[in-house]
């Protein structure tokens, strides 16, 4: 990726320096548009970045700088903004697009050029854009995107004739293809705007009625003019939802769709899974027959295979899990789901545009966290942070597999498996968390408003095979980066602090318990003691604040140490499931539904919300709300006869 950070503006270097760093600097290039036009799949296959591309708006919350070379040799330094309906900015992404194409951000200097992306199948709307940026007196090139839907739909637009009407080049585009920017870049080519530094306009009044009637009447001239729109409009879209936005009908669909996501991710991976654990089973096998026994045969064997190989063992679950989510985003579903979902989340004081930024943290709490940028009313922009982390989060899903797998049978129940219906059981467990807790909120937070939710339907798209291969390759690379990078350098640290120092002359408990981390999980034991967790629970709990997944890894390593058999490590599951009670296992799991987020979820939070207050009532609240939630659990399965 071509990631790079702007330079801070050299205001005070010498003017003769400055000359020629300009004329050497390369050009700068701002993607300015409406939500969902295409902006980020245009700026990815120009600059080769990976940003998320997605069918709904909102889907880029932040700047991102890309760098690309036309033919020429000209470097362009490309941002590419969060959409905007308008530049009377509603939400804080929408703030940031105003002040970036503005110049009103500091230390960004004006963009020299804008590419204003236009959807040219909702010209009507998208126009309105490209003439308010037009006053802004910047040179600006139009694309003119998704050419093929608008062909495909039978909408002509004479591209020659928009430019001479609004005096700047329009070029089609189609950001999908391959091929589909080549018009852009011979237009960059032959516009570039002379690199003078320009200063930004003053800060216009907002538009009266009059001046929004006067664009309004331009854009009817403008697609009178130049737009042909097909005799008789396809209404494919308005059929299909009527089933998936009908109040009943659509949340039945809603249901099956969940329900078909869980259940495939524990009766599709099997296989994969099954041949993972054959190599790392041959690998462990093999490190223990060729190497001396010591405290690297140990390291490698205990700390590494064992603490990698139980996380990695996870992976064709997540992918299949991303599989759906990705399918999901790039079909336009999403924004009819948080319709649907609207009143629902209307009873508990939310509304259905915090539904995106909760969905998004199925994946992640950090993004999902990000994304409430799009939530213009600051109280729901801070409960939705606040519910975020209680969505379960793919890196919760090794945890929760691992428990199941070890604790649940694998029973058909009708056409289901009683393991993907309790996955899906856990799930939902966050979602009404996750729920009531915004309730707790509105009833603190005194009167509620109702708000309305307005968005914009996307257009129905099958999910296009190539960009869902993309998706998943970025997601196990993101995944096997984590595995080989904050996984294993924590587990190397916990296989540290579990074998030293070593047991003394004539101890008879296994070595773990006299080392560091056997000491500290004695330590906090008689706080989870009340709930059914053991000592080396309670060491796997305190590395699973780096990452989640490493309680899975440091379970692995911690019973490989301490267990007697030596094979401990290939064979997690049994050994749980023969050394922890039922009741223990369900509270566990009751612990992660709420359980205490990772560092990386608390910073963001900070950042959204500048400040440590809000990441330090979160830890509280979620540490309270996970031990209650064991404690209760426990204990009824104790009542049950689960002990
Ligand atoms: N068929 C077709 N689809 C496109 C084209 N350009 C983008 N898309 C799809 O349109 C959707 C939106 O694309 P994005 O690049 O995420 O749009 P964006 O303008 O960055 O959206 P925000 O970040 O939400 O403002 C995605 O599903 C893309 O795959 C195009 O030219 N043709
Ligand atoms: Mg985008």
């Amino acid at each position: 990726m071509k990631q790079v950070s702007e330079p801070a503006s050299g205001a005070s270097r010498p003017v003769a320096t400055q000359v020629v760093a300009d004329s050497a600097r390369p050009l700068r290039v701002a993607l300015l548009g409406n939500p969902n036009c295409g902006k980020t799949a245009l700026f990815n296959l120009l600059t080769g970045s990976r940003q998320k591309v997605a069918n709904y708006a909102g889907v880029t919350v932040e700047r991102k700088e890309g760098r690309f070379e036309l033919p020429g040799g000209r470097t362009v330094a490309l941002l590419d903004l969060p959409g905007a309906y308008s530049l009377n900015a509603l939400s804080a992404d929408e703030e940031i697009t105003r002040d970036i194409v503005t110049g009103r951000r500091a230390g960004e200097p004006l963009p020299d050029l804008l590419v204003v992306v236009v959807d040219a199948t909702k010209l009507r709307l998208n126009l309105r854009l490209v003439l308010e940026a037009q006053r802004l007196r910047v040179p600006m090139v139009v694309a003119l995107n998704m050419t093929d839907m608008a062909e495909r739909l039978g909408i002509r637009v004479d591209a020659e004739r928009l430019s001479a009407e609004l005096g700047v080049p329009v070029v089609p585009t189609v950001a999908v293809r391959g091929d589909g920017a080549r018009g852009l870049v011979q237009a960059l080519q032959a516009h570039q705007p002379p690199l003078i530094g320009r200063t930004p306009e003053p800060a216009a009044a907002p538009p009266g009625i009059a001046d929004v009637m006067l664009t309004q009447r331009e854009v009817q001239r403008l697609l009178a003019d130049c737009v042909q729109m097909p005799a008789r409009p396809l209404a494919r879209d308005d059929s299909v939802d009527r089933v998936l936005l009908h109040p009943f009908w659509g949340l039945v669909v809603l249901a099956l769709v969940l329900l078909l996501m869980f259940q495939a991710v524990f009766s599709w991976a099997a296989w994969p899974m099954d041949a993972i654990q054959a190599g790392i089973d041959a690998l462990a096998g093999a490190v223990r027959n060729h190497m001396a026994e010591g405290p690297l045969r140990s390291l490698l064997a205990d700390g590494i295979i064992a603490g990698v190989g139980a996380v990695l063992v996870f992976l064709p679950q997540i992918l299949i899990l991303f599989l759906f989510i990705l399918a999901l985003e790039d079909s336009g579903y999403l924004p009819r789901a948080a319709f649907l979902l609207d009143r629902v989340m209307g009873r508990v004081g939310l509304s259905g545009r915090s539904f995106i930024p909760l969905l998004s943290s199925f994946a992640c709490a950090v993004p999902g966290i990000m994304a409430t940028r799009t939530i213009t009313h600051w109280r729901d922009r801070l409960v939705t942070i606040m519910i975020a982390p209680l969505m379960t989060c793919s890196a919760r899903l090794p945890v929760y597999a691992l428990l199941i797998a070890a604790f649940i049978p694998a029973r058909k129940i009708g056409l289901f498996n009683l393991q993907g219906l309790v996955l899906l059981a856990l799930y939902v467990a966050g979602i009404l968390a996750a729920l009531g807790l915004a309730w707790a909120y509105r009833l603190t937070g005194g009167q509620v408003r109702v708000t309305p939710l307005i968005m914009e339907l996307p257009t129905y798209r099958w999910p296009n095979p190539r960009e869902l291969a993309f998706g998943l390759w970025e997601r196990a690379r993101i995944f096997l980066r984590r595995v080989g990078g904050i996984i294993l350098a924590v587990m190397v640290l916990l296989w540290f602090l579990s074998s030293y120092p070593a047991a003394p002359q004539g101890a008879t408990g296994a070595p773990i318990q006299y080392s560091y981390a056997g000491q500290l999980g004695r330590l906090i034991e008689p706080v989870l003691a009340p709930i059914g967790f053991n000592w080396q629970i309670a060491i796997s709990l305190v590395p699973g604040m780096a990452a989640r997944e490493v309680a899975v890894s440091a379970l692995g390593t911690v019973y490989a140490l301490s267990g007697a058999e030596s094979d401990v490590a290939d064979k997690l599951q049994p050994v749980l499931a023969h050394s922890w009670s039922l009741a223990t296992a369900l509270a566990l799991l009751a612990w992660f539904v709420f359980a205490p987020q990772c560092v990386s979820t608390l910073v963001a939070v900070r950042r959204e919300t500048n400040g440590w207050r809000y990441p330090l009532i979160m830890v509280v609240q979620l540490f309270g709300l996970a031990w209650v939630a064991a404690f209760i659990t426990y204990r009824i399965a104790l009542a049950l006869g689960a002990g």
